[in-house]
């Protein structure tokens, strides 16, 4: 993609919303009436809303949760889900979980966290993939299953644990490891052990990166932010925006999508995030590239973290929604999924899935009163916002006459995102999504925009919509 130059002015956009006027709007209180101002069509017949969603605090990778397997923090969600919504765990009748790098123990990691966290052993679940739109998919694999009329209560998820992750030995040595299986006589077996060259011990590692190309995220990150000439003093500046963001909702007490974490064999609770990091302009400023040195801007302050840390959430119809008594926070409308060649640009997937999904539903960008937005790295979110708001990008590479706009930064992200939040991988689906309707409640919105980036060049987007009885919890 060639460099493009685009003229809005994007670091004062990205400077701090006023913060004042976001904790001067009102909580809306169960004795409130509210009415949407406009409404989406529902596709499927069923009304899908999303009841609730919860997390784990999400903690830097080698911290707090660094022992654990991660059905252990599936399972505290799936557990607390139930618990926190008063849904016996009967009645799910499907749970769909999301995980990237995959314990290979636990393949099936949904079903495993499942049985741990004591659910009937009659619900089926199957774990699924989508790099860092997993629990996305994960959502949208649910709202399927219910408009096909297959199931009426769906749980959905995910997990990551970056503290531990699979290290594979070498090709060499597995496949000498298999055929040693297979010898039959010692001779066989020393014959197979005097194959062995030091070159068999080199370990193969997981790396976050790019199979078809080999390039690294941050590595992608740094290409696309030289690409729209975003510059490190903005990426800097916007990271600094998200961990101040995410500070004031954790004070605010407004991430109430977290349940504390007790850790095993001993009295520590955990209850926060623990990557959220106010640190002065100049600390950020001052680090060295993370990943194409020595010129690159991405940095380990600009750059989303490695995080272990789950989510689950329970969606079904609106009427078992009825039924049971719940007050769903929001509506599930509309959803489209984008994917592009990642050899090019592979964390674009915002700008292209806000358009179409906007479309989808009838609605302009202006019907929007909470983004969020998954952020991998800032510059990447930068870049994003500048594709969207660029005449040339729209025609060259959208197949639009025009852009798709510039958004209110004063609705981007507005508790923080994945820089300062954390990013467990197959996790950050659900996170995003309770986060747009908790906004929706407390700011008094009615649309919310999810979208993200994946790995392979894929990206999501999804609307929900306020639900009328949607409480902020
Ligand atoms: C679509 C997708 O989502 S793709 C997935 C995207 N995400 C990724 O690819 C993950 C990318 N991140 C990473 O791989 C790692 O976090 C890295 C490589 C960037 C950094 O890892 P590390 O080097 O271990 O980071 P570490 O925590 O040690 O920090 C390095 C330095 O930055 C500083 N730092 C880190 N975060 C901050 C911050 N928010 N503010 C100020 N300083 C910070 C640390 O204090 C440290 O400084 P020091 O050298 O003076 O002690």
């Amino acid at each position: 993609m060639a460099a493009i130059s685009v003229s809005t002015n994007l670091l004062a956009k990205a400077a701090l919303p006023s913060l004042g006027s976001l904790a001067a709007r009102s909580l809306t209180t169960s004795s409130t009436v509210w009415t949407p101002r406009k409404t989406v069509k529902d596709r499927t017949g069923k009304n899908i809303v999303f009841v609730d969603g919860v997390r784990t605090p999400f903690l830097t990778s080698g911290s707090d949760y660094q022992k654990l397997m991660p059905h252990q923090l599936a399972s505290h969600s799936l557990l607390h889900l139930m618990k926190k919504t008063g849904v016996p765990r009967e009645l799910v009748e499907y749970i769909i979980y999301g995980t990237v790098i995959q314990e290979v123990k636990t393949s099936n990691i949904g079903r495993e966290a499942a049985l741990s966290a004591g659910f009937s052993d009659k619900t089926p679940s199957h774990t699924v993939t989508m790099a860092c739109i997993s629990s996305n998919a994960g959502m949208t694999t649910g709202i399927g299953l219910i408009a096909a009329g297959a199931y009426d209560v769906i749980v959905a998820g995910g997990v990551e644990m970056m503290s531990d992750v699979p290290i594979r030995h070498s090709r060499k040595m597995r496949a000498l490891m298999l055929r040693a299986n297979k010898a039959k006589t010692l001779g066989q077996k020393l014959q197979l052990l005097s194959t062995i060259r030091p070159d068999f011990f080199v370990p193969e590692l997981p790396a976050v990166a790019e199979f078809s190309s080999g390039e690294t995220m941050g590595h992608s990150a740094d290409r696309l932010a030289a690409s729209f000439k975003v510059t490190r003093d903005e990426q800097d500046k916007y990271a600094l925006r998200s961990h101040t963001l995410a500070q004031e909702a954790t004070n605010k007490g407004y991430l109430t999508d977290i349940v504390p974490f007790k850790l095993p064999g001993s009295d520590k609770v955990v209850e926060k995030d623990n990557g959220i990091r106010v640190a002065p302009l100049e600390k950020l400023a001052s680090l060295k590239p993370a990943f194409v040195k020595p010129h690159g801007t991405v940095t380990a302050a600009n750059a989303s973290f490695l995080t272990d840390g789950a989510s689950a959430c329970l969606i079904m119809t609106e009427q078992k929604a009825k039924e049971l008594g719940l007050k769903p926070k929001c509506y599930l409308r509309d959803f489209v999924y984008v994917s592009q060649d990642p050899k090019d640009q592979l964390l674009l997937g915002p700008a292209y899935a806000t358009p179409k999904v906007l479309e989808k539903a009838g609605l302009a960008l202006s019907d929007i009163d909470a983004f969020e937005f998954h952020e991998a790295f800032a510059g990447q979110i930068l870049a994003n916002l500048k594709a969207m708001d660029s005449d040339w990008f729209a025609q060259n590479y959208m197949n639009r006459q025009s852009k798709v706009g510039a958004i209110d930064l004063n609705k981007f992200n507005n508790w923080g995102g994945s820089l300062s939040i954390g990013h467990p991988f197959a996790a950050t689906g659900v996170r995003l999504t309770v986060h747009a309707a908790n906004r929706l409640i407390r700011d008094d919105g009615t649309f919310g925009l999810i979208a993200a980036c994946a790995a392979g060049g894929q990206g999501v987007g999804m609307i929900v919509e306020r639900h009328p009885d949607g409480q902020a919890n």
